[in-house]
Protein backbone atom coordinates (compact mmCIF):
# COMPACT_ATOMS: atom_id res chain seq x y z
CA UNK A 1 0.00 0.00 0.00
CA UNK A 2 1.22 3.51 -0.75
CA UNK A 3 2.29 5.34 2.42
CA UNK A 4 -0.18 8.13 1.65
CA UNK A 5 -3.04 5.61 1.45
CA UNK A 6 -1.95 4.21 4.81
CA UNK A 7 -1.85 7.75 6.25
CA UNK A 8 -5.31 8.60 4.90
CA UNK A 9 -6.73 5.34 6.29
CA UNK A 10 -5.57 6.32 9.79
CA UNK A 11 -8.03 9.23 9.59
CA UNK A 12 -10.77 7.42 7.66
CA UNK A 13 -13.70 8.79 9.70
CA UNK A 14 -12.53 12.40 9.53
CA UNK A 15 -11.67 11.99 5.84
CA UNK A 16 -15.20 10.94 4.95
CA UNK A 17 -16.62 13.75 7.08
CA UNK A 18 -14.44 16.29 5.23
CA UNK A 19 -15.02 15.03 1.70
CA UNK A 20 -18.79 14.53 2.03
CA UNK A 21 -19.59 17.53 4.13
CA UNK A 22 -23.01 19.26 4.20
CA UNK A 23 -21.20 22.59 3.70
CA UNK A 24 -19.68 21.59 0.35
CA UNK A 25 -22.89 19.77 -0.64
CA UNK A 26 -24.83 23.01 -0.16
CA UNK A 27 -22.11 24.94 -1.99
CA UNK A 28 -22.33 22.60 -4.98
CA UNK A 29 -26.15 22.65 -4.93
CA UNK A 30 -26.06 26.45 -5.00
CA UNK A 31 -28.17 26.51 -1.82
CA UNK A 32 -25.46 27.77 0.53
CA UNK A 33 -26.28 31.29 1.73
CA UNK A 34 -24.14 34.11 0.38
CA UNK A 35 -23.36 35.18 3.95
CA UNK A 36 -22.03 31.73 4.84
CA UNK A 37 -19.90 31.67 1.68
CA UNK A 38 -18.52 35.13 2.44
CA UNK A 39 -17.54 34.20 6.00
CA UNK A 40 -15.95 30.96 4.76
CA UNK A 41 -13.91 32.81 2.12
CA UNK A 42 -12.82 35.48 4.61
CA UNK A 43 -11.50 32.79 6.95
CA UNK A 44 -10.02 30.76 4.10
CA UNK A 45 -8.16 33.82 2.80
CA UNK A 46 -6.43 33.91 6.20
CA UNK A 47 -5.70 30.19 5.76
CA UNK A 48 -4.20 30.96 2.34
CA UNK A 49 -1.62 33.32 3.82
CA UNK A 50 -0.21 30.52 5.98
CA UNK A 51 -0.55 28.04 3.15
CA UNK A 52 1.58 30.16 0.80
CA UNK A 53 4.39 30.33 3.39
CA UNK A 54 4.15 26.57 3.94
CA UNK A 55 4.26 25.80 0.22
CA UNK A 56 7.21 28.17 -0.20
CA UNK A 57 9.01 26.32 2.61
CA UNK A 58 8.37 23.03 0.82
CA UNK A 59 9.85 24.52 -2.37
CA UNK A 60 12.90 25.51 -0.32
CA UNK A 61 13.25 22.02 1.22
CA UNK A 62 12.58 19.85 -1.84
CA UNK A 63 15.56 17.53 -2.43
CA UNK A 64 16.20 18.62 -6.03
CA UNK A 65 15.08 21.14 -8.64
CA UNK A 66 12.75 18.64 -10.40
CA UNK A 67 11.16 17.91 -7.01
CA UNK A 68 10.67 21.62 -6.37
CA UNK A 69 9.30 22.76 -9.73
CA UNK A 70 5.67 21.51 -9.52
CA UNK A 71 5.29 23.13 -6.08
CA UNK A 72 6.81 26.36 -7.36
CA UNK A 73 4.36 26.40 -10.27
CA UNK A 74 1.45 25.66 -7.93
CA UNK A 75 2.59 28.62 -5.81
CA UNK A 76 2.09 30.77 -8.89
CA UNK A 77 -1.45 29.48 -9.34
CA UNK A 78 -2.38 30.06 -5.71
CA UNK A 79 -0.92 33.55 -5.52
CA UNK A 80 -2.29 34.41 -8.99
CA UNK A 81 -5.69 33.12 -10.17
CA UNK A 82 -6.72 31.69 -6.79
CA UNK A 83 -5.92 34.85 -4.84
CA UNK A 84 -7.69 36.91 -7.48
CA UNK A 85 -10.72 34.64 -7.11
CA UNK A 86 -10.76 35.41 -3.37
CA UNK A 87 -10.64 39.17 -4.00
CA UNK A 88 -13.41 39.06 -6.64
CA UNK A 89 -15.65 36.68 -4.71
CA UNK A 90 -15.33 38.48 -1.36
CA UNK A 91 -16.16 41.79 -3.07
CA UNK A 92 -19.10 40.30 -5.01
CA UNK A 93 -20.53 38.83 -1.80
CA UNK A 94 -20.46 42.24 -0.13
CA UNK A 95 -17.24 41.91 1.88
CA UNK A 96 -14.13 44.07 1.85
CA UNK A 97 -11.23 42.11 0.37
CA UNK A 98 -8.69 44.62 1.73
CA UNK A 99 -9.66 44.18 5.38
CA UNK A 100 -8.59 40.80 6.80
CA UNK A 101 -11.14 39.09 9.06
CA UNK A 102 -10.42 38.20 12.67
CA UNK A 103 -9.24 34.57 12.69
CA UNK A 104 -11.81 32.15 14.12
CA UNK A 105 -10.35 29.62 16.63
CA UNK A 106 -10.11 26.83 14.04
CA UNK A 107 -8.43 29.19 11.56
CA UNK A 108 -5.87 30.21 14.19
CA UNK A 109 -5.18 26.54 14.96
CA UNK A 110 -4.68 25.82 11.27
CA UNK A 111 -2.34 28.80 10.93
CA UNK A 112 -0.35 27.53 13.93
CA UNK A 113 -0.09 24.00 12.47
CA UNK A 114 1.07 25.37 9.11
CA UNK A 115 3.60 27.71 10.74
CA UNK A 116 4.96 24.86 12.85
CA UNK A 117 5.36 22.63 9.78
CA UNK A 118 6.88 25.46 7.73
CA UNK A 119 9.46 26.19 10.43
CA UNK A 120 10.22 22.53 11.24
CA UNK A 121 12.91 22.23 8.57
CA UNK A 122 11.39 18.77 7.97
CA UNK A 123 10.15 18.29 4.38
CA UNK A 124 7.88 15.40 5.39
CA UNK A 125 6.16 17.57 8.02
CA UNK A 126 5.42 20.22 5.38
CA UNK A 127 4.13 17.57 2.98
CA UNK A 128 1.88 16.04 5.64
CA UNK A 129 -0.17 19.26 5.84
CA UNK A 130 0.01 20.05 2.11
CA UNK A 131 -1.15 16.56 1.08
CA UNK A 132 -4.21 16.78 3.34
CA UNK A 133 -5.18 20.28 2.25
CA UNK A 134 -5.03 19.54 -1.48
CA UNK A 135 -6.08 15.89 -1.60
CA UNK A 136 -9.15 16.42 0.60
CA UNK A 137 -10.24 19.37 -1.58
CA UNK A 138 -9.74 17.32 -4.77
CA UNK A 139 -11.87 14.55 -3.26
CA UNK A 140 -14.83 16.73 -2.29
CA UNK A 141 -14.78 18.89 -5.43
CA UNK A 142 -14.29 16.23 -8.14
CA UNK A 143 -17.85 14.78 -8.09
CA UNK A 144 -19.21 18.34 -8.60
CA UNK A 145 -16.84 19.37 -11.43
CA UNK A 146 -19.52 19.20 -14.12
CA UNK A 147 -21.78 21.62 -12.22
CA UNK A 148 -19.23 24.39 -11.89
CA UNK A 149 -20.29 26.30 -15.00
CA UNK A 150 -23.96 26.49 -13.97
CA UNK A 151 -23.34 28.05 -10.55
CA UNK A 152 -22.68 31.66 -9.52
CA UNK A 153 -18.93 32.22 -9.95
CA UNK A 154 -18.21 32.32 -6.19
CA UNK A 155 -19.40 28.70 -5.97
CA UNK A 156 -18.48 27.44 -9.45
CA UNK A 157 -14.92 28.73 -9.62
CA UNK A 158 -14.20 27.34 -6.16
CA UNK A 159 -15.14 23.87 -7.44
CA UNK A 160 -13.19 24.40 -10.70
CA UNK A 161 -10.05 25.48 -8.81
CA UNK A 162 -10.10 22.15 -6.92
CA UNK A 163 -10.96 19.69 -9.69
CA UNK A 164 -9.75 18.71 -13.15
CA UNK A 165 -6.52 17.45 -14.64
CA UNK A 166 -4.23 20.24 -13.50
CA UNK A 167 -5.26 19.96 -9.86
CA UNK A 168 -5.15 16.15 -10.01
CA UNK A 169 -1.54 16.57 -11.10
CA UNK A 170 -0.78 18.75 -8.07
CA UNK A 171 -2.20 16.13 -5.71
CA UNK A 172 -0.37 13.29 -7.51
CA UNK A 173 2.88 15.24 -7.19
CA UNK A 174 2.42 16.00 -3.46
CA UNK A 175 1.53 12.37 -2.74
CA UNK A 176 4.55 11.13 -4.71
CA UNK A 177 6.82 13.44 -2.73
CA UNK A 178 5.50 12.16 0.60
CA UNK A 179 5.54 8.53 -0.58
CA UNK A 180 9.22 8.81 -1.56
CA UNK A 181 10.39 10.66 1.53
CA UNK A 182 8.49 8.17 3.75
CA UNK A 183 10.88 5.37 2.78
CA UNK A 184 13.80 7.34 4.17
CA UNK A 185 12.19 8.10 7.57
CA UNK A 186 12.90 6.28 10.82
CA UNK A 187 10.04 5.10 13.06
CA UNK A 188 9.81 8.22 15.26
CA UNK A 189 9.75 10.41 12.15
CA UNK A 190 6.97 8.27 10.66
CA UNK A 191 4.92 8.54 13.85
CA UNK A 192 5.41 12.32 13.74
CA UNK A 193 4.10 12.45 10.15
CA UNK A 194 1.08 10.37 11.18
CA UNK A 195 0.37 12.77 14.04
CA UNK A 196 0.63 15.91 11.90
CA UNK A 197 -1.42 14.45 9.08
CA UNK A 198 -4.14 13.29 11.49
CA UNK A 199 -4.28 16.74 13.05
CA UNK A 200 -4.59 18.35 9.63
CA UNK A 201 -7.53 16.12 8.63
CA UNK A 202 -9.26 16.85 11.95
CA UNK A 203 -8.80 20.59 11.37
CA UNK A 204 -10.23 20.36 7.84
CA UNK A 205 -13.30 18.73 9.34
CA UNK A 206 -13.66 21.39 12.03
CA UNK A 207 -13.12 24.14 9.44
CA UNK A 208 -16.13 22.96 7.40
CA UNK A 209 -18.15 22.40 10.60
CA UNK A 210 -17.44 25.99 11.64
CA UNK A 211 -18.11 27.28 8.10
CA UNK A 212 -21.47 25.58 8.14
CA UNK A 213 -22.60 27.69 11.08
CA UNK A 214 -21.10 30.85 9.67
CA UNK A 215 -18.09 30.79 12.04
CA UNK A 216 -20.48 31.46 14.92
CA UNK A 217 -21.76 34.73 13.48
CA UNK A 218 -25.40 35.56 12.73
C1 LIG B 1 -9.02 25.04 5.00
C2 LIG B 1 -8.57 24.73 3.62
N1 LIG B 1 -8.01 23.55 3.35
C3 LIG B 1 -7.59 23.26 2.11
C4 LIG B 1 -7.73 24.17 1.10
C5 LIG B 1 -7.26 23.84 -0.30
O1 LIG B 1 -6.20 24.62 -0.66
C6 LIG B 1 -8.31 25.41 1.41
N2 LIG B 1 -8.46 26.36 0.46
N3 LIG B 1 -8.72 25.65 2.66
Amino acid sequence: MRPTDHLKDLSADDWIAVTRHPFTEALADGTLSEGAMLRYLEQDHLFLAGFVRLLASAVAHAPSLPDAIPAAQFLGLITGPENTYFLRAIAALGGDPDTPATPAPVTAEFQALMAQAAESKRYEQMLAVLVVAEWSYLDWATPYADRADDLPFWFGEWIALHSGGGFEGVVAYLRDQLDSVWHRLDEPERRAVEATLGLAVALERRFFDAAQDGFAQP
